[in-house]
C-alpha cells in the first residue's frame, strides 16, 4: 500500500489540459463513450472492481461509473481508505470508456463522516504529515477530474465528507432531516484550511461561508438547498436515479466545451494549492500536533461516544 500511494500523481489537473489546449486546436481531452472498433453486441456493458473500502460499477454502455464509499462504519476517511479512493478514481479517469462518475455511501445513514479523527490524534508528526498529503491527493483528484462527478448524498456529510461533495459538479441530497451537511471544522476545536474554505466559497459565496465555517454550521438537505450547499434534495431512495439523471444531462453537453469550461473556473483555487503543498503539510502538522488542539480533538471524540450512550 505505501509504494502504491507514493506513486499516486495527479495526472489529469486543469493546468496540463489548459496547456493543451492553447498549444493545440485538437480535441484533446475528448473521451468518446462508445469504441470505434467494438460494436454494441460485442462490448461488455458492464464491469465492477471492488477493493476493500470502494466498490466501483462501471456502465460502459452510457461511460457513467458509480463509487460506493463502504468503509465502516461512517466512511472516515482514513489513510487507507482515502488510498483505496485515490486508486479508484485515478483508474477511472485514465480509462477512456468512463465520463462520468456518481460517489455515493453504502453505509446507511451516512454519506462519510469526514476525515478520520484517529488519524489526527496521537499520531507522530511524520504520520500526520502523510495523511496529510494524502487528504491533498484526494481533493485535487477530484476537483481536477474531467469526468462529470455528482455527489449523491445519501446521509450526513459533516467536514471532509462534506468537502468531497463539494469538490463534485452537482451534489444531490436525501430529503431526510436527520442527515446534515457542513463544514463543521471550528465545532472540534480545528480551522478549515485555506481550500477547504476557497472550495466552500466557490459554491455558496463570501458571506455564507464566513457564517458557514466560523460558525461550523450543520445544515438539513432543505437547509443546505436553500443556501446553495447542495443543488437538489429528493426522496431518499431517488437520490442514486436523480444522480444517473443529472449526470446524463451534464454528459449530454460537448465534452470537449464543459471539460476546458470547469478547468477554467477552478484552475486558480486549485493552483492555490498546488503551489503550496509542503508548507500547506508543514502548516497542518504543526496545528494539529499542538497540545491543545489534541486536547480539543479528545474531548471532541468523548462527546461522540457520549452521545451513544
Ligand atoms: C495558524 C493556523 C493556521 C491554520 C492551519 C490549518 C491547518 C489544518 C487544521 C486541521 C484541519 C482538519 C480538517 C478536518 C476535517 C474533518 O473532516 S474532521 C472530522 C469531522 N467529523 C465529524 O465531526 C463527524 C463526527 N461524527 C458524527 O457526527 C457522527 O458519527 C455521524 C457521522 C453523524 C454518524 O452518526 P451515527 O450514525 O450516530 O454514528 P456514531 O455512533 O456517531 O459513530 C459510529 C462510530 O464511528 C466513530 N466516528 C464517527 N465519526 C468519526 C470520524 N470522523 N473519525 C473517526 N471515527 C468516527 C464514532 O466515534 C463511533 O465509534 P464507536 O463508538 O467506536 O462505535
Amino acid at each position: 500500500m505505501m509504494a502504491v500511494r507514493s506513486c499516486l500523481g495527479v495526472k489529469f489537473g486543469v493546468s496540463g489540459l489548459l496547456s493543451q489546449l492553447t498549444s493545440s486546436t485538437r480535441h484533446h481531452g475528448s473521451r468518446p463513450c462508445v469504441s470505434p472498433i467494438l460494436t454494441p453486441q460485442h462490448r461488455n456493458t458492464s464491469s465492477s472492481s471492488t477493493s476493500s473500502k470502494v466498490k466501483v460499477d462501471l456502465d460502459q454502455n452510457t461511460g457513467v461509473a458509480v463509487m460506493h464509499m463502504q468503509s465502516p462504519p461512517v466512511n472516515s476517511l482514513s489513510l487507507d481508505f482515502i488510498t483505496e479512493l485515490c486508486i479508484s478514481l485515478e483508474k477511472l479517469e485514465m480509462d477512456k470508456g468512463c465520463r462520468g462518475l456518481i460517489i455515493t455511501s453504502s453505509q446507511p445513514k451516512v454519506f462519510s463522516a469526514g476525515l478520520d479523527i484517529l488519524e489526527m490524534y496521537g499520531k507522530s508528526p511524520e504520520r500526520c504529515g502523510e495523511f496529510w498529503k494524502s487528504v491533498q491527493e484526494l481533493w485535487l483528484k477530484l476537483y481536477s477530474s474531467n469526468m462529470v462527478t455528482i455527489a449523491a448524498v445519501n446521509g450526513s456529510s459533516p467536514a471532509g465528507g462534506c468537502l468531497m461533495a463539494l469538490t463534485c459538479d452537482y451534489r444531490i441530497m436525501a430529503d431526510n432531516p436527520a442527515y446534515s451537511i457542513g463544514l463543521n471544522e471550528t465545532q472540534l476545536g480545528i480551522v478549515a484550511p485555506f481550500w477547504f474554505k476557497d472550495t466552500l466559497m466557490n459554491t455558496i459565496g463570501l458571506r455564507n461561508s464566513e457564517m458557514a465555517l466560523q460558525l461550523g454550521l450543520l445544515y438539513k438537505p432543505q437547509d443546505a438547498l436553500k443556501v446553495g450547499l447542495v443543488d437538489q434534495v429528493v426522496p431518499e431512495d431517488q437520490v442514486l436515479p436523480a444522480a444517473v439523471k443529472s449526470v446524463n444531462k451534464w454528459l449530454a453537453v460537448p465534452e470537449h466545451a464543459r471539460q476546458i469550461t470547469k478547468s477554467m473556473m477552478r484552475k486558480s483555487t486549485i493552483d492555490r494549492l498546488t503551489s503550496n503543498r509542503e508548507a500547506d503539510i508543514q502548516n497542518f502538522v504543526s496545528f494539529i500536533t499542538r497540545e491543545s488542539i489534541q486536547k480539543s480533538l479528545r474531548g471532541y471524540m468523548e462527546l461522540l461516544k457520549q452521545k451513544k450512550a
